[in-house]
């Protein structure tokens, strides 16, 4: 059974249609790779999936569970409270901007919503959590302060936040993007250590060489829509649409 399953998808701010009817599905253990222009509607989609934003239309399933909805259109919203918390907690979020508590300490972070969101014992979630924070190259840092770190070393302190909620699914939102290109790196290493070890991760990222690395399937959104879905190796190699072709030879030139 997928992790997650979305089915025609439809998301609107207001008078603009965002998202046109996307159906997407993430088996266990797949990486799958949003990538496509600014505007076109990735990070919105990655986010109408946990359930930070609501959808208009469409089916969401988490592990075969159908969400449930009520109300219709621009009024339709989650009609179960535990629901959205059970999807959320399980489908763990990265931000660009890595979103780390600025009056805790790197290893407050990572227990924060474990030992009080789950109730999880503390003193098996600090074990966990110094396990990652070295698992992710920053077990010198447990007792910093956010500001103390450098971009590249706060985003693994957010990717082992997330993996500390023990989720079913990682979703990633360009997780990269507001690092310089030398720290970029850090991340993008970790990233590729998580997926061989077949993590379900929903990656948004304007990185083409990480979603060819990583991906086991990559999806192209333009405007909202579909435009071409398949293994990176076709959608790299021998993309079919015309508007891949120009998307991949921009990002390239870039
Ligand atoms: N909260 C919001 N209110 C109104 N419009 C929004 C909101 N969030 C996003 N949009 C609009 O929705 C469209 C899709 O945005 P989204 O952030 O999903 O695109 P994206 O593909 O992730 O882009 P980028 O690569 O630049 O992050 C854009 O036109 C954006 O301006």
């Amino acid at each position: 059974m997928p992790v997650i399953e979305i089915r025609d998808v439809h998301k609107a701010y207001g008078p603009l249609q965002v998202i046109r009817g996307v159906s997407l599905t993430a088996p266990r253990g797949h990486v799958i790779s949003l990538i496509g222009s600014s505007g076109s509607g990735k990070s919105t989609l990655l986010r109408c999936c946990n359930l930070l934003e609501d959808s208009q239309q469409g089916e969401i399933l988490f592990e075969g569970e159908a969400v449930k909805w009520r109300g219709t259109g621009l009024a339709r919203v989650p009609a179960d409270r535990a629901q959205v918390t059970r999807l959320r907690t399980n489908l763990s979020m990265v931000f660009q901007q890595f979103n780390l508590w600025s009056h805790m300490t790197i290893l407050q972070n990572v227990m924060e919503a474990p030992v009080h969101v789950l109730k999880r014992d503390p003193r098996q979630v600090e074990a966990r959590a110094r396990e990652l924070l070295a698992k992710v190259g920053i077990g010198d840092k447990v007792d910093a302060w956010p500001a103390q770190l450098s971009g590249g070393q706060q985003q693994r302190a957010a990717i082992a936040r997330a993996l500390c909620m023990e989720p079913r699914a990682l979703l990633l939102d360009e997780p990269t993007s507001a690092l310089d290109p030398e720290l970029q790196q850090e991340v993008v290493r970790v990233i590729k250590d998580l997926a061989t070890e077949h993590r379900t991760m929903l990656l948004v990222t304007h990185d083409m060489r990480l979603a060819a690395d990583v991906s086991d399937h990559v999806v192209f959104l333009h405007q909202g829509r579909i435009e071409e879905e398949g293994p990176p190796a076709q959608l790299f190699g021998a993309p079919r649409s015309e508007r891949l072709r120009q998307f991949l030879s921009a990002t390239m030139a870039e």
